[in-house]
């Protein structure tokens, strides 16, 4: 298990829940203020990148896998004393000038929060989707779309994200099938418009992708779709590449009780602070524009500055 480290028991100037890129970068920042420093997380400390084969767009390192970049920040803070303990975090809420934040290991209490908890994209639920995932599946076109160089990839969805990220992959793929499974799209008519006049972006409405298929042999990789024609109810087979899935992003804020938008995702001022006084949030699991890395390292670093003017303003 990768928990390095725990103390207990006192009251610690900073938890923060989350052991990803977010949650770290904050560990590290606030170590490094001179803050008794909690990191809580209920998986494994690494966050959801370790998920991705290859990273190609973060700043120092050309190319690096999740796994690899993941170890460097948890080596990182460890080394400069970021403690963490494995749990899981049920519930939080402020009591006078302590924080309490409940775990499925009992109670520990805080000066101040950084949540850092990040979001998971919806999954389709087909077969092959989990199998394939970083092997052709993919939920970030910024993240794994110059993979795709003149390849064919499939896009899955109607909202904003689908039609923005098909747009972003018909200038590096060749072709780009956008399926949705209703008759129109749910996306903004401007982006509808884009997408409409590109060569190489094809429309398949009224379509559900029933399951994703490939070679499993040697190099397991993407090869086709099974798609239903939802009006004749037949089905066929797409070879595609690549497997891009826009069906939502679900974010882990539920235990936490701050203002949030209507997907769920917490509100913040440029300092990361939430509604709630003390308690910052930070990566993923905010209102951001972008979902990447560089983004959830940037927002710890703020999060655990304000958390340290916090702390100085109680004294
Ligand atoms: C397959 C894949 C490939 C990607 N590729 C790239 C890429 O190439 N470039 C890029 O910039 N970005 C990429 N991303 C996006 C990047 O991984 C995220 O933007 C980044 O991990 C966000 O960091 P975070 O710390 O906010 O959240 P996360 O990494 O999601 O970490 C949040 C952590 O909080 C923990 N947690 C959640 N709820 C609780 C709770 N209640 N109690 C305790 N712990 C909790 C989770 O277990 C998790 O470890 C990729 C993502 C995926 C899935």
């Amino acid at each position: 298990m990768n928990s390095f480290l725990f103390s207990g028991g006192n009251m610690y100037d900073l938890i923060i829940i989350g052991g990803g890129p977010a949650g770290l970068a904050a560990g590290i920042y606030a170590v490094r203020f001179g803050l008794d420093t909690l990191v809580l997380e209920k998986s494994e400390i690494s966050g959801q990148i370790s998920m991705s084969d290859i990273v190609e767009n973060y700043p120092g390192f050309p190319s690096i896998s999740g796994l690899e970049l993941m170890e460097k920040y948890r080596t990182h803070a460890q080394e400069v004393g970021v403690k963490t303990k494995i749990t899981e975090v049920l519930s939080v809420r402020t009591e006078g000038a302590k924080k309490i934040v409940s775990t499925d290991s009992g109670d520990l209490e805080a000066k101040t929060l950084i949540i850092a908890t990040g979001a998971n994209p919806k999954h389709l639920g087909v077969p092959g989707e989990k199998e394939f995932i970083s092997k052709g599946v993919s939920y970030c076109a910024i993240c794994d779309g110059p993979f795709f160089k003149n390849k064919t990839v499939v896009v899955v969805g109607g909202g904003n994200s689908a039609v923005t990220d098909a747009l972003l992959l018909s200038k590096v793929a060749q072709n780009v099938y956008l399926i949705h499974r209703r008759d129109r799209l749910k996306a903004a008519k401007v982006l509808q418009d884009r997408a409409l006049a590109t060569p190489n972006i094809e429309f398949i409405l009224n379509t559900l992708v029933q399951e994703i298929a490939g070679s499993r042999e040697g190099v397991k990789k993407v090869e086709k779709v099974i798609l239903q024609d939802l009006n004749s109810k037949e089905s066929r087979e797409l070879s595609t590449n690549g497997v891009f899935i826009y069906v939502g992003i679900q974010p882990n804020t539920e235990f936490v009780n701050v203002e949030k938008n209507n997907e769920g995702f917490i509100i913040t001022n440029r300092w990361m602070e939430t509604s709630e006084k003390g308690i910052y949030a930070a990566g993923d699991c905010r209102d951001t524009p972008i979902w990447q890395l560089v983004a959830a390292v940037r927002d710890g670093a703020i999060a655990a500055t304000a958390a340290n003017e916090y702390i100085e303003s109680l004294k």
